[in-house]
């Protein structure tokens, strides 16, 4: 075979619960992913050993001087997995296109080990052994981040332990996001830390999260309105004690119309939710003559998740 191609989406947390840290670190989650229409693409072709190179996609601003092109790099590590469980070597060469804010809070580093592992499965796709099945690559998946397995899986879907395991989630129709990238990353551990610290100073303990019924309901039946009241993200005032300038940012998107405004993740990103694509051009516009973000980009979600083209 000689080049694989694949398609892989951001995600955006509609709920993120954060419950208490386990033993090994992680805190307990009830985290429900959507998978938007803001792609990284990333090659995989056969070289004498592994190389990457990652370049930014047309009209993307995303700091990929910020990314590893060494083995740190999430893709180059999903790749020597796939090799150590094929018993191959890994002479891969691959190519990363990004259009994923850069520790933005929507995934972009699991999107890439996602679509490598794809692609590599694909690449040494061999008769002579038993091709990878979905379950391995989602297991391997999950090695790589709590993240990964839902960039595999696409969709809309409940994550819970770590947030690695998935549940489909029913929704209903297209959501209309509008996405506002900051100048800037936040790292993840230093996120769920300041979360931590937060609880501590108010003398809280973390509460069981459990999956918000009225969220639900309202991707079950398609509801912009009741999708956009019901956002929630545990890990937000955290992101604006370590960014308060973020502030700015989610109330100049609801004072411009949004429907539902939060921060991804463990942000920086602000997503805002308009009720139809019309109304979502028209907040990207005026939120971009605000000037209260780095880029804003429009996308639509639920789609699939990593896909080979
Ligand atoms: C916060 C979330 C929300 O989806 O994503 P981002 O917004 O960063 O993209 C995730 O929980 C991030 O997942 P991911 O980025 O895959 O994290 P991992 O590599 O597994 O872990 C990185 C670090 O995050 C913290 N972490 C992650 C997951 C979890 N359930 N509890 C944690 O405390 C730990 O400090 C861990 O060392
Ligand atoms: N393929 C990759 N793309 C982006 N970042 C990567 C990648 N591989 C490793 N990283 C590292 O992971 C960190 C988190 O990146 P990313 O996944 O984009 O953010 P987030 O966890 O906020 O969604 C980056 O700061 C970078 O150092």
């Amino acid at each position: 075979m000689s080049a694989v191609r694949v398609r892989v989406p951001a995600k955006v947390n509609l709920q993120l619960g954060v419950g208490p840290i386990r033993e090994d670190g992680y805190h307990d989650l009830v985290n429900v992913f959507h998978a938007v229409s803001l792609f990284d693409e990333l090659t995989a072709e056969p070289a004498d050993g592994l190389e990457l190179a990652v370049e930014a996609a047309p009209y993307s601003r995303v700091a990929i001087g910020r990314v590893p092109t060494d083995a740190r790099n999430l893709a180059a590590r999903a790749a020597v997995l796939v090799a150590s469980r094929l018993g191959v070597e890994p002479r891969v060469r691959l190519r990363i296109r990004k259009a994923i804010p850069v520790a933005g809070g929507m995934a972009g580093g699991s999107a890439d080990a996602a679509a490598a592992l794809v692609a590599c499965a694909r690449l040494w796709d061999d008769r002579e052994r038993p091709a990878l099945a979905r379950d391995d690559l989602m297991e391997m998946g999950a090695e790589l981040g709590s993240d990964v397995p839902f960039a595999l899986l696409g969709g809309t879907a409940i994550g819970v332990g770590r947030g690695e395991r998935l549940t489909p989630a029913l929704t209903r129709g297209t959501f209309h996001w509008v996405f506002a990238a900051a100048d800037g990353g936040l790292s993840t551990p230093a996120v769920y830390a300041e979360c931590d610290r937060l609880r501590d100073a108010a003398g809280e303990s973390a509460p069981r999260p459990s999956v918000a019924e009225d969220l639900m309901t309202a991707l079950a039946t398609g509801d912009a309105k009741a999708l956009g009241a019901a956002l929630a993200n545990d890990l937000q005032p955290a992101a604006l004690e370590l960014r308060p300038s973020l502030a700015r940012t989610l109330n100049a998107g609801r004072d411009l119309g949004a429907i539902g405004a939060l921060v991804s993740g463990s942000g920086p990103t602000c997503a805002f939710l308009a009720e139809t694509d019309e109304d979502a051009a028209d907040l990207a516009v005026a939120l971009d003559g605000a000037g209260v973000a780095e880029q804003i980009v429009r996308a639509q979600g639920p789609v699939p998740g990593a896909t080979v083209l």
